[in-house]
């Protein structure tokens, strides 16, 4: 992509209008008059448009985890011409039998390069998951690195929400909803099936998107936390209507059961005038997060640090959750004030946006800015040599944890990597070797 589409992008990004807060009824026309009043479909829908309900639950779940829009666009989503498969590139998805589970600690260095003219959906690699797309369980971690936006394509993903992650280049998301943006440190929360197409702010584009092939991600309860804190429901920023009267072939991609679907319509889908409900793509800035610590002693569980949780059918235990590890202070007394050593029943895929994380030595062949680690279920972790003996030794007084912004996706089951991400040469060798060296100070009296 030229410099001046990046502009150009950029251009249409900058002062975009929304509508804040997750879980909201948003209403918003493109044009005065698109929505219809006192009901969703009347005989004939305003200004010649059609109407289309969206639906991300069942129609007969609980009121509180109910999710549908009304859309109302141009042409109905059904006029389309058959589906045929395409090649799926470097994405994979559930269930994932390419290698068995592995009790290792793996960890990656940045995707390398993408070939010129590369895009969002083309620029996907799948590291790994868990679940069976069929089943509406578990997710998929992959990786992107792009260097052009899409165009004349868009893309839809009806095996499951995606959340992105940006950790490079600012991404402008034209969805069936409207514009978002998002950038480095923010958040993009893509629902199941719904239309849309990245274009990019900057030359390249980096990052990582977790897909969520089980329940919607919600906000977590706060229980004795209160009515505040975490991530503030009026800090997601939904779109308003925006939409594509364009008459042209554009490509519409499908991700249905982990194969990629290809249809050629004669026109945008991304023709939606006007919509309202409670299902709709969001953006949520990292740097809005509330975090909260210890202001007494020991180290609390990262759980504390829960942005989005995608539960289950069991109360508390998360198919998958999204975790930020954002900057904060640190006060805790007589504290190993890192990450503690652990072995998890629950696995853990880590990624950095940016900087350095608390627990892991930086720098080349470490944990590094686009990079990732995986330590699956019971896999024992924690601090690396370094960062123990330097916390081990620190004199504890307040700190403020402000360079770096790391990430996790927690999920239930065990992920498997892919075949690709096996054999990968940036798989990092000997990683083990960072917990190396840490010797035995029992005995010494220390
Ligand atoms: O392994 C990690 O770095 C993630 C993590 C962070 C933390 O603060 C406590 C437990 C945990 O798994
Ligand atoms: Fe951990």
């Amino acid at each position: 992509m030229s410099g001046t589409d990046n502009e150009q992008a950029r251009k249409t990004a900058e002062g975009l209008v929304h509508s804040s807060g997750f879980g909201n009824e948003h209403s918003t026309e493109a044009v005065p008059g698109a929505l219809p009043h006192g009901r969703n479909s009347p005989q004939r829908a305003p200004l010649g448009l059609y109407a289309e309900q969206l639906s991300g639950s069942a129609f007969t779940e609980p009121r509180h985890s109910n999710q549908r829009s009304w859309l109302y666009r141009i042409r109905p989503s059904a006029a389309h011409p058959p589906f045929t498969r395409i090649d799926n590139g470097g994405l994979r998805s559930a269930p994932f039998t390419e290698t068995v589970p592995d009790p290792n600690r793996l960890r990656w260095d940045p995707l390398p390069e993408p070939a010129p003219g590369t895009d969002f959906l083309a620029g996907l690699w799948t590291l790994g998951g868990n679940g069976d797309v069929t089943q509406r369980t578990g997710m998929a971690v992959h990786l992107y690195a792009a260097n052009a936006s899409m165009s004349d394509r868009v893309f839809s993903d009806a095996d499951g929400e995606l959340l992105i992650v940006p950790q490079r280049g600012g991404l402008l998301l034209r969805t069936e909803f409207g514009l978002l943006r998002a950038e480095p440190g923010h958040v993009a929360l893509i629902p199941r099936g719904v239309r849309f197409r990245v274009e990019l702010l900057d030359p390249e584009a980096r990052g990582y998107v977790c897909e969520n092939y089980g329940r919607p991600f919600v906000l977590p309860d706060l229980g004795p936390i209160g009515a505040n804190g975490l991530a503030n429901a009026r800090d997601f920023l939904a779109p308003v209507a925006a939409f594509e009267d364009v008459e042209r072939p554009v490509q519409v991609i499908n991700k249905f059961c982990g194969n990629l679907w290809s249809a050629t319509y004669g026109h945008s889908p991304l023709d939606v005038v006007a919509w309202h409900g409670n299902l709709t793509p969001y953006v949520y800035d990292l740097h809005r997060f509330n975090v909260i610590g210890t202001i007494s002693y020991d180290h609390p569980d990262p759980s504390i640090f829960t942005v989005l949780t995608s539960p289950s059918d069991t109360p508390g235990l998360a198919g998958v959750d999204f975790v930020v590890f954002a900057p904060r202070w640190l006060v805790g007394e007589d504290t190993f004030r890192p990450p503690y050593f652990h072995r998890n029943v629950m696995s853990e895929y880590m990624g950095l946006i940016e900087g350095a994380y608390d627990a892991k030595t930086a720098g080349k062949g470490g944990f590094v800015p686009g990079g990732g680690s995986l330590h699956n279920m019971m896999s024992a972790h924690g601090p690396d040599r370094d960062t123990f003996d330097k916390a081990s030794a620190a004199e504890l007084r307040p700190q403020k944890v402000d360079d770096g912004l790391a990430f996790m996706f927690e999920t239930r089951w065990p992920v498997t990597a892919t075949e690709q991400a096996r054999t990968a040469g940036h798989l990092q060798k000997g990683y083990d070797e960072v917990w190396q060296g840490l010797e035995r100070h029992w005995g010494s009296g220390a």
